[in-house]
């Protein structure tokens, strides 16, 4: 992936500090300093194992952790503590796309509801929001009649569809894709990130992707951060921080990832015994 020219950042984020409250006396540090950021246009991929902290950033991002330390900001303005009439102005600019897709859709509303509530919301207008939504289902390649149907009618790729499809709505400049294809099988995961580079070219819509898998990254991201134990061990183009790795780590990461190719596994393998071996 080829970073876009244009790569003034739309999001900065700096030294962001979350700490959750555990007990009233005891507090959990998830984010211990925590610095990125993301270019108009841009996909930054966030990667590290389960626990490491990215959900956590994703959720500093919609002011939704308590960040004790630190500052976001957004289009050069500070969103860090953004609450109310502010946070909800944000709506229009970031959105979400979360990893499930049957949790994050509500079941008793039609496909053509889901989508045209953020806008009325907002005051959209029935006629507006019937022309945005037929609209966000063609960008999504969904059939113009899933505005009648529900989702529990789709397919757990079409599910996510729906779901991109009612984040693009608000035509925001920033998505956080939080592991939204984790819970598909490898070929709906392929047109699925196909799709997300798609509206990228089409809409210069931003991404934080964030992802535990490296080949996902590798895919959609022109940059990738790697995270471990909330903190930024490594940043860089995408192609060198999955190929060529400097921290143990990521190097570490990148020999766990599964390989199609027998040969290149083996030699994966025997490379990761060794780091063991040497730690
Ligand atoms: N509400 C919370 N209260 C206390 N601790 C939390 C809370 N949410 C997350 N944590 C802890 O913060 C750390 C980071 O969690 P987070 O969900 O950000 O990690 P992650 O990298 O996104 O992992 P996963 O990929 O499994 O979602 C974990 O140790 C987690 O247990």
């Amino acid at each position: 992936m080829t970073a876009p020219n244009n790569t003034a950042p739309l999001l900065e984020v700096r030294d962001l500090v979350v700490d959750y409250h555990i007990t009233r006396k005891v507090n959990f540090r998830a984010l211990k300093g925590v610095s990125i950021t993301v270019g108009a246009g841009e996909c930054v991929g966030l990667v590290g194992e389960s626990g490491s902290g990215k959900s956590t950033l994703g959720r500093a991002l919609l002011g939704l952790a308590p960040v004790a330390a630190g500052a976001i900001s957004f289009d050069g303005k500070d969103i860090t503590h953004a609450k109310g009439a502010a946070r909800r102005k944000l709506g229009n600019d970031i959105q979400v796309v979360f990893q499930d897709p049957y949790g994050s859709l509500d079941p008793t509303m039609t496909v053509g509801e889901v989508l045209a509530e953020p806008l009325e919301v907002v005051g959209a207008s029935k006629t507006q929001a019937r022309a945005t939504v037929a609209e966000m289902l063609d960008r999504v390649k969904l059939p113009g009649d899933a505005v009648h149907r529900y989702p529990s009618e789709f397919s757990g790729g079409q599910r996510q569809r729906i779901a991109i499809a009612r984040a693009l709505v608000r035509r925001p400049r920033l998505i956080v894709c939080d592991e939204p294809v984790s819970a598909l099988d490898l070929t709906t995961q392929a047109t699925i990130l196909d799709l997300f580079i798609e509206l990228q070219r089409e809409t210069g819509v931003s991404y934080l992707f964030i992802s535990h898998d490296l080949g996902v990254v590798r895919r959609v991201c022109h940059r990738t951060s790697v995270m471990y134990q909330g903190e930024i061990v490594e940043s860089g183009d995408t192609h060198t921080v999955t190929e060529e790795p400097n921290h143990p780590y990521t190097q570490r990461l990148l020999l766990a990832a599964p390989v199609a190719d027998p040969a290149k596994q083996a030699e994966r393998r025997a490379a990761w015994l060794a780091l063991r071996e040497s730690a």
